[in-house]
């Protein structure tokens, strides 16, 4: 696909998600990429310049090992501009400053994206001109549904990257080969023949100084809403007739706005906990209550749970179960497929026959499918067997190929403004159960499995 994006404004360049996730991305992209010309504008409200933005260049691409013609180029050509994008004055003199065709990613807490696209309408855009915004895509449903009809203004739906690393998973993009290149997991995709499906994603980091964002937010929000729901609705999709972002973004959008609550029961359906102090291997952490900068009046969950239906021929009664927290005992990120039992094993058979599950796990990036054998002693006792396949790290790190769709305009891997509205549908119901008590929050030591009452998943 031919390039069209010539000069990447990161407004937020001095922020954390910028040094830490998208400039090394970038660099990797660029290593790979040689003949790629992009120029950076970076831009922020710190007292930076140019030098000390060349500087923030090298010690981001150091971490991913970037190097060559595109990298070192890159780095010279870059210029940072101190700009407040609240301010007009700020706004049209970057604006007025462009050359090519630019992409904005806006690095930036999401109420200061909506601000600097207000200002845009003013100060219009170049034409071809990319947005791509961070998540949070609004607060709710309806604040999602003001910022999608404000971006509408500005540019066309496919020029605007709502950005989901987690579409740019190796897994997650697996699954699109492993489900609709072979003969034999389709066909056992549905109702007939999958019992249920948990979407597992439990962290042991803490809090990490992210109290200003996370506790406003909470685990529902900051995982289940966006990161788990796009790849419940990769998991749970038609298949596409093409990889063109139409017919995937079609797909996904289908999917998601098929899905609902669990019974259409939001107390039943969900559970939330909060840690407290406890011990990760050797960190301590404190309660999250007493965390800097946390309000204890949020009440704010760090481990959410909810379980969903798609609501469709295909999925009808099949409970989707995701679940996400901080804090926890060990890193676990899987897709766990469970298959129904077999309606018969032939009497005669000795030994366990466990139902076969299929595991896709997001890091390290492989699957594991285990299905039961004839044992190898006694060939009439059933033992069981895993095959195993290693998907890869991929070439780019998830947010490399968000970017490279961003670059060559392939908003494949961004979500569609209707489908980003769907997720917040989805979870509304459930924060507002939760914000009349009607579920309670439990908790959990830090560095626990979550609450002992609590089901295990997968
Ligand atoms: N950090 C992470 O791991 C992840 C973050 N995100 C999302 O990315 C976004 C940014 O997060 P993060 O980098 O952590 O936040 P930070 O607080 O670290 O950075 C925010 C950036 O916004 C800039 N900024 C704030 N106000 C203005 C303004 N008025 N004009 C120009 N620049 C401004 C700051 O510039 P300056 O300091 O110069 O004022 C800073 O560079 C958020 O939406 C977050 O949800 C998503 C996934 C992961
Ligand atoms: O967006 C986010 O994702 C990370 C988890 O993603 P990973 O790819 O870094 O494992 C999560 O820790 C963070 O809270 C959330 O904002």
């Amino acid at each position: 696909m031919a390039q069209s994006i010539d000069t990447l404004v990161i407004v937020g360049v001095t922020g954390d998600l910028s040094s830490r996730l998208l400039l090394p991305a970038l660099g990797q992209l660029l290593t790979r990429e040689k003949k790629r010309k992009l120029r950076l504008i970076g831009v922020g409200t710190e007292d930076w310049d140019d030098a000390k933005l060349a500087q923030t260049l090298k010690a981001s691409f150091e971490t991913s090992s970037a190097k060559g013609a595109a990298v070192t180029d890159l780095i010279k050509h870059a210029t940072y501009v101190r700009a407040d994008v609240t301010d007009r004055d700020d706004v049209q003199r970057l604006v007025d400053g462009l050359t090519g065709t630019p992409a904005f990613y806006f690095a930036l807490p999401p109420a200061i994206t909506a601000q600097c696209c207000a200002l845009f309408e003013q100060t219009g855009l170049p034409d071809g001109t990319v947005l791509a915004l961070e998540k949070p895509f609004g607060t709710d449903e309806k604040s999602a549904r003001a910022l999608n009809e404000q971006l509408a203004r500005l540019v066309p739906e496919e020029r605007v990257f709502r950005v989901d690393h987690f579409l740019g998973k190796s897994t997650v993009l697996n699954l699109l080969g492993l489900r609709f290149a072979n003969r034999v997991f389709e066909p056992l995709w549905n109702r007939e023949h999958i019992e249920k499906i948990d979407i597992v994603y439990d962290e042991q980091l803490g809090l990490e100084g992210r109290a200003r964002y996370y506790d406003t937010a909470g685990a529902m929000v900051d995982m289940i809403q966006s990161h788990l729901l796009q790849v419940l609705a990769v998991v749970t999709m038609e298949a596409p007739a093409t990889l063109d972002h139409e017919d995937v973004r079609a797909a996904t959008a289908t999917a998601l706005r098929a899905t609902h609550v669990f019974g259409g029961d939001p107390v039943a359906s969900s559970r939330r906990a909060r840690y407290t102090a406890g011990k990760i291997g050797r960190r301590t952490l404190p309660a999250y209550k007493d965390e800097s900068g946390v309000d204890p009046a949020h009440h704010t969950e760090t481990l959410a749970e909810l379980t969903v239906e798609v609501q469709n021929w295909r999925w009808s009664g099949v409970p989707l179960t995701m679940r996400s927290g901080k804090a926890l005992a060990a890193k676990r990120s899987e897709i766990v497929i469970t298959f129904r039992p077999v309606p018969e094993v032939p009497t005669g058979f000795g030994g366990d026959r466990p139902a076969n599950v299929l595991r896709l796990s997001m890091g390290p990036d492989r699957m594991e499918l285990n299905v039961n054998i004839n044992g190898p002693g006694d060939p009439l006792v059933l033992d069981q067997a895993v095959f195993t396949a290693e998907f890869g790290e991929g070439e780019l790190l998830a947010y490399g190929e968000v970017l490279s769709g961003l670059l060559d305009a392939d908003p494949m891997l961004s979500i569609r403004g209707d489908a980003a509205e769907e997720c917040w549908r989805i979870v509304d119901a459930v924060r507002a159960a939760w914000k009349d008590d009607a579920v309670p929050l439990q908790s959990y030591p830090a560095g626990s499995k979550g609450p002992a009452t609590w089901t295990p998943l997968g």
